[in-house]
């Protein structure tokens, strides 16, 4: 489906027009057949809305074409095989949209109800009720003597699906009402999921292997059209209010109210949520205010909406106005620009982030959407777009919401012309040429190059600085700005050759600091085997995997030349941080880099290799927590590591020991529910002193 084939042009010809017309009906009604039925629309709304409103142009210039089926005449949707159908006491109905996207929609909508209304320029501004247009499915909850007896779809207006058994298992929909309620009520409403509970779903279903949905709007009507209320309990679903249906009449004791505001407000008492940004407005300019707020609200609102709505706050004057075919006359829906688009896929570049992380992105036929032109979006990884199916060429459905970055959500099918190749990840890395790795069970293909790679410098000299690592202090993140971006270091080794003079220039550099910056680097040309190795910032190598290998090896030289049989007989390292390690050092590029941090006077200080196993708490792992009388955490931590124990950070089955101080929390709880054996300090210096 070409974007482009709906466009404004008009046709030579009824004869034409007819053709175009049957073209349009029979593609709103495919595509309407996905989304309302099948809950899988196959394309964005906005291109939907697109040939409908192409659609009711054409109707509109031919009304001889104009038929009681078309999809502009009647509320689409159906009933789902499987779920009972319901007769609707009233209608349901849809609500016309106002296709000015802008500040013109609500004025062209005051202006048409006060000339319905038979208003004369100087009467009094129209009240209306301004509320979201929340993005889920429509629904009647009905209400016989304050019980909830039955939740039911919208459908095709006329009768909808009987879905009361999933209903039942949404928590904010009361299953009864208060006593002041009437016998009667019908409260319509929409459900919906709310962002992080769908992102939460989708994550779910992948690692079940179920298909995900491609929005909440999607999630959430698949959830309620389930057959199997198990399955819809544990999808989480939310719900608004924002009207009624049949209620006893007021003559027999019904309900009173005289506006749509109130009504709301009264839902809300007896229970029922009600969005909070609801408001009375006065004439088109609070209209207008009320469509640019919400505007501005929707990207940090924990749920979609599209747009919002209008309705002419009287529900006597709402009366007086009535339905035309398939929408009342006294509301309009104004829409906010789709955050959805379709456009083309021209290319699939490779992009490589701070942490060496290659992502695959798309670059597209330039396209308007969430309100900037894009360009590029994320694919996210290999996996991703292999799920999605994306290739060269496609038609793709691009999301921008927020500042959320542009992503592409999935392919428009059936548009293929011809084949063309998948894409595959390059084997190295398009900055730098190292070898391209992915660890066995992981989604992210890495550069492998670490210190050499130009788009991960940055990163480097950051960690190589911190202070857990090199401990270099005053090399901050401004700093390291200045000097990659400044072209003035490119690896690490050149930080050692940086002159004070050289550093004093820098910006917010004073001699001062430079010269203690100048100090710390000196400082740091002696540290332990430990830091140096974690200080590379090898891949799965943290602090205590560091230390195990400098326990282990002893000296620098034998780290770099171990294979992974090798590294794997230090304990704790297993096949992935073997493969990891070895991989690193494997690289030419790693090896010059630490070679010319040797040769710029770091020296790693090192030792006899002490296998673990000769040590008396070889093979312990222990858990320090809470403060010792004597001992400082990381005094305590030395001594044990001294003697061979590892020093871990959580408590779990596999922990030796724990040894607790004052103020001990959680980790002490945990280890008295596995039956670990706790001991105080008296007791870690006769575990140390081998008496235990
Ligand atoms: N992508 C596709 O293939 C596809 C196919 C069919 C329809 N659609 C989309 O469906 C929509 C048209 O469907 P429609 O006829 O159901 O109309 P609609 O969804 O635009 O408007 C009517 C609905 O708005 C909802 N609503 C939300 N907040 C409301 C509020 N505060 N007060 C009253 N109602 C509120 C109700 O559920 C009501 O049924 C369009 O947005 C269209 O893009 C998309
Ligand atoms: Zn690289």
């Amino acid at each position: 489906m070409n974007p482009e084939t709906f466009s404004v042009q008009t046709p030579a010809s009824q004869a034409q027009a007819a053709i175009e017309i049957d073209a349009l009906k029979a593609q709103l009604r495919r595509w309407a057949h996905a989304y309302y039925v099948l809950d899988a629309p196959s394309v964005p709304d906005g291109e939907y809305d697109r040939a409908y409103q192409r659609l009711e142009r054409l109707e509109a210039q031919y009304p001889e074409l104009a038929t009681p089926d078309s999809p502009t005449q009647r509320v689409l949707g159906s009933v789902l095989p499987g779920l009972a159908p319901v007769r609707h006491a009233l209608p349901m109905l849809s609500i016309r949209t106002e296709t000015d996207t802008e500040a013109s929609g609500a004025r062209s909508f005051d202006a048409r109800i006060r000339r319905e209304l038979g208003l004369q320029e100087s009467d009094a501004p129209v009240e209306y009720c301004a509320e979201p247009k929340f993005d889920g499915l429509a629904m009647n909850l009905r209400y016989e003597e304050r019980q909830l007896v039955q939740a039911a779809t919208r459908g095709d207006g006329e009768v909808g699906e009987d879905v009361t058994h999933n209903v039942r298992t949404i928590r904010q929909i009361p299953l009864r009402l208060p006593a002041d309620a009437p016998a009667l009520l019908e409260v319509r409403g929409e459900v919906y999921m709310r962002w992080a509970d769908f992102e939460r779903l989708n994550a779910r279903q992948q690692d079940a292997g179920d298909k995900s949905f491609v929005n909440p709007r999607n999630a959430a009507a698949g959830s309620v059209r389930q057959l199997d209320a198990r399955i819809a309990a544990q999808r989480p679903l939310s719900f608004f209010a924002y009207g009624t249906g049949e209620s006893t009449p007021p003559e027999a004791g019904g309900p009173q109210w005289t506006t749509q505001y109130a009504l709301l407000q009264q839902l809300k008492a007896w229970g029922f949520p009600v969005a909070p940004q609801v408001r009375v407005a006065r004439g088109a300019d609070e209209l207008v205010a009320f469509h640019a707020t919400m505007g501005t609200a929707r990207a940090a609102l924990a749920y979609g909406i599209d747009g919002v709505v209008y309705k002419l706050n009287s529900l006597q004057l709402q009366h007086r106005l009535g339905f035309v075919t398939r929408e009342p006359r006294w509301a309009v829906a104004h829409k906010y620009p789709p955050q959805e688009m379709v456009t083309t896929v021209q290319g699939i570049d490779v992009q490589v982030g701070r942490t060496g992380k290659l992502t695959p992105v798309a670059r597209l036929a330039p396209v308007f959407v969430g309100g900037a032109t894009v360009t590029n979006a994320t694919l996210h990884n290999l996996f991703e777009l292999r799920r999605k199916r994306v290739r060269v060429g496609d038609q793709v459905i691009v999301r921008r919401a927020g500042d959320v970055i542009p992503e592409v959500v999935g392919v428009v099918s059936g548009t293929r012309a011809h084949y063309t190749p998948n894409f595959h990840m390059p084997r190295s890395c398009p900055v730098c040429g190292s070898a391209v790795v992915r660890e066995p069970g992981q989604t992210d293909h890495r550069c492998s190059g670490g210190l050499f790679c130009p788009a991960q410098r940055k990163q480097a000299l950051l960690h190589f600085a911190s202070r857990k690592a090199m401990d270099i202090e005053g090399l901050g993140e401004k700093l390291v700005d200045q000097l990659v971006d400044g072209g003035i270091i490119q690896g690490l080794a050149e930080l050692y050759a940086l002159g004070a003079e050289q550093l004093a220039q820098l910006e917010r550099m004073g001699e001062k600091s430079a010269q203690n910056l100048r100090a710390a680097l000196d400082r740091s040309r002696h540290p332990s085997l430990a830091r140096f190795l974690y200080a590379l910032g090898i891949r799965n190598v943290g602090e205590a995997t560091a230390k195990d290998l400098a326990r282990h090896f002893g000296q620098l030289a034998r780290v770099m030349q171990a294979d992974t049989d090798r590294l794997m007989q230090v304990p704790e390292v297993g096949p992935i941080v073997a493969e990891s390690i070895h991989t690193f050092f494997a690289q030419p590029h790693n090896r010059e880099v630490v070679q010319a941090l040797l040769a710029a006077g770091v020296q790693p200080q090192e030792a006899e290799p002490t296998p673990a196993a000769s040590l008396a708490l070889a093979g312990k792992t222990v858990v320090l927590t809470g403060q010792l009388p004597t001992l400082t955490r990381e005094q305590a931590g030395a001594l044990l590591e001294a003697a061979g124990a590892r020093v871990a950070g959580s408590v779990s089955k596999k922990t030796s020991y724990v040894v607790a101080g004052e103020d001990a929390g959680s980790k002490l709880v945990k280890a008295q529910a596995l039956g670990l054996t706790v001991l105080d300090e008296a007791g870690l210096h006769a575990l140390l002193e081998g008496r235990l």
